[in-house]
């Protein structure tokens, strides 16, 4: 039986572990912390990150990179973005051969400001990776846990790699599609949360539908604006990844994100919000990427600017919509349609 290392035991790698489980991979779920590592070998739970579901047989937590790695045909990656590089260092020296590598996160690294799959190609020799492959799309940890119907994009330049991927985790109730837009699809997932960062803070406010659609659909705007500038197709955008994982993560109340926002929009304060909510909430430092990036390419991002001010200049987040509501008269589909035809331009 086949082998996957997933790294990363909170929410998400536990919720993909299972999946994998339900596929016919042996999965050694590799937690930074040894007592929960055994907790999810002998008892078959995962309690913080996803309580009242029980897990396979086939999960065996485990608190040894070596133990995970050993005889892996994969590894899949699901830290927090802040912790990808210190958990590449780590590996790199225990991999005993070449193995796929899949990636979970939804975020960009603090400080340097990188894609996910860049820090992999930075830290990972190309002679210890046969590919690099990104998982992303709308699906909250706590639904496809219960097996309910979800649908994901498995991104790579390397389109077996992706069709490899796809095969891990494809089933019954976790489509998955494949798509050559590695750029994209990180861009769309790590910038979603910082929207949801914003659809919460609406709802903290008290404001409702007609600005929360605004807030998507603008929102979306600007994250292609940025992703095609860095090279994404624009398409991408409009997919699973984009638009597809915005609504997920600005609708829901299982969104950590959203949750976040919502509050921060009732008056708590951002060190408090991030201490009560106990998991990772990658908006806040994507904001702080994505403003840098925003800045340093000449792009216009305005809802990620103000709400970049809410977290971190103690701008009210009332000011902030007020601000948003009142910048200049624009035409709507002008400045994409400018950043579409720039795309195709370069690409002939
Ligand atoms: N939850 C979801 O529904 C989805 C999440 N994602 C993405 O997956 C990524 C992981 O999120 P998720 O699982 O939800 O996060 P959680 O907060 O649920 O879990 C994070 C896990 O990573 C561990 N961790 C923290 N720091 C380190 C470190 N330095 N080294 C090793 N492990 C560490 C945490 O351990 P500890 O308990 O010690 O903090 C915890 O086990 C994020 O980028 C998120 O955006 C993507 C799709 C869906
Ligand atoms: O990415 C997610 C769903 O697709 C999860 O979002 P949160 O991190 O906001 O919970």
């Amino acid at each position: 039986m086949k082998k996957i290392a997933v790294l990363g035991a909170g929410s998400w790698g536990t919720a993909l572990s299972m999946v994998l489980a339900d596929n016919g991979f042996t999965v050694s779920l590799w937690s930074h912390r040894q007592e929960q590592a055994d907790k999810i070998l002998n008892e078959h739970t995962n309690q913080k990150y996803l309580p009242g579901v029980v897990l396979s047989d086939l999960v065996q937590g485990t608190g040894s990179l070596r133990e995970a790695l050993s005889q892996a045909s994969a590894v899949l990656l699901v830290v927090p973005a802040k912790a990808m590089r210190d958990v590449l260092r780590q590996i790199r020296s225990i991999i005993e051969q070449p193995m796929l590598f899949i990636h979970g996160v939804k975020g960009i690294e603090p400080g340097s400001f990188k894609r996910m799959s860049e820090v992999i190609e930075e830290e990972v020799p190309a002679s210890l990776r046969t590919a690099i492959v990104v998982l992303s799309g709308p699906s909250h940890a706590e639904e496809v846990a219960l097996r309910h119907p979800t649908t994901v994009a498995v991104a790579s330049s390397d389109f077996n790699a992706a069709q490899q991927a796809q095969d891990f985790f494809f089933n019954h109730y976790f489509r998955v599609y494949t798509n050559e837009d590695t750029v994209g699809v990180e861009i769309g997932g790590a910038l979603k949360n910082i929207i949801a960062l914003g659809a919460g803070l609406l709802d903290g406010l008290g404001y409702g539908d007609n600005a929360k659609a605004a807030l998507i659909t603008r929102g979306l705007a600007e994250i292609s604006r940025l992703g095609t500038k860095m090279g994404a197709h624009p398409l991408t955008f409009i997919g699973l990844t984009g638009m597809g994982d915005l609504i997920v993560t600005c609708t829901s109340v299982h969104s950590r994100n959203w949750r976040a926002g919502n509050l921060l929009g009732k008056g708590e304060k951002l060190d408090s919000v991030l201490q009560q909510m106990g998991m990772v909430v990658e908006g806040v430092r994507t904001a702080e990427a994505a403003y840098a990036l925003a800045k340093k390419m000449n792009i216009e991002m305005p809802i990620t600017t103000a709400i970049y001010q809410v977290l971190f200049d103690g701008k009210h987040p009332k000011d902030a919509v007020d601000e948003l509501m009142n910048r200049d008269k624009k035409d709507e589909i002008a400045p994409l349609s400018h950043s579409l035809a720039e795309k195709i331009a370069r690409e002939q």
